[in-house]
């Protein structure tokens, strides 16, 4: 069966995305999505996007890591979907309905709202998850905030400098995270500008993470340290994100169609 693919990206941030709204696909397990990611034999991808139909909104997405495993959300595929629907659409993601509206050579997402309980993260026992008391190597007293997927958020003085290589698998994987999680080390500039490295739950250090900039943003807005409105800036660019006073996240930024092709399922199958 030969099917089309698209290649997309937020910020670098890159996926296959499969269109199966119109035609049914196979289902896919996680040894096809990890097949499809891999940049040596596959197409090469942080995550696989596949699009459906919906019966509580315009269609569902369905998001696969690097690693094949099938995850809530994801913040800059959800701008590059809005941008290949071309229109207003309410979307059905695993972390809840989310709206996207495209503007200009990208999107707008409401992502919802963010949950801040220990259990809602989850984490494996109970703490303020506005300033956790744990800690790993220089790493410690972070935050944690779930917009949809798990996220732990680190400040520090200087992105660049953090081994995110070594620290980030080490805590993705920690038992304080029974669904393992995304590790965001950042640094505040100002009152509306956060620098933003982030290493993926399943898929490793990435380009951008829209969810982690959404979840960063809250993080040090419930700190107080940023306004209710800033610009993340990751290594492949910026995000606008805002948190509105109905509690919402929405993230503005970029999308971007690379190119389209196709591939026998079998293949990867
Ligand atoms: N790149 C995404 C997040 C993808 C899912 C994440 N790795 C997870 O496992 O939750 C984004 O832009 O938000």
């Amino acid at each position: 069966m030969r099917v089309d693919f698209i290649k997309m990206h937020g910020l670098g941030n890159d996926f296959v995305v499969l269109d199966a709204r119109a035609r049914a696909l196979p289902a896919i397990g996680s040894g096809f999505a990890r097949a499809i990611a891999d940049r040596k034999t596959g197409i090469g991808c942080d995550q696989l996007i596949l699009l459906e139909p919906s019966e509580v909104a315009d269609f569902r997405m369905r998001i696969f890591n690097a690693d094949g495993g099938e995850v809530e959300a994801c913040g800059n595929a959800s701008r590059a979907v809005a941008l290949l629907h071309g229109s207003a659409a309410t979307v059905e993601t695993g972390g809840g309905t989310i709206a996207v509206e495209p503007q200009g050579k990208g999107a707008t997402v409401d992502i919802g709202e963010p949950r801040f309980d220990w259990d809602a993260i989850p984490l494996a026992y109970g703490m303020d998850t506005s300033l956790m008391p744990v800690g790993w190597d220089r790493l410690d007293r972070p935050g944690a905030v779930n917009v949809g997927n798990p996220h732990v958020i680190f400040f520090v003085d200087d992105t660049d400098t953090v081994p995110l290589d070594v620290l980030g698998p080490e805590i993705e994987q920690d038992p304080l995270f029974p669904e393992r999680v995304n590790v965001n080390v950042a640094t505040i500039e100002d009152r509306h500008h956060i620098r933003l490295r982030v290493w993926e739950r399943g898929a490793g250090l990435t380009r951008a993470c829209g969810t982690g900039a959404c979840a960063t943003a809250v993080h040090a807005m419930r700190r107080g340290l940023v306004d209710r409105e800033v610009t993340v800036t990751l290594p492949g660019g910026d995000l606008t994100i805002a948190w509105g006073d109905d509690n919402r996240i929405r993230m503005t930024g970029p999308a971007t169609e690379a190119y389209r092709g196709s591939f026998e399922w079998d293949d990867f199958a």
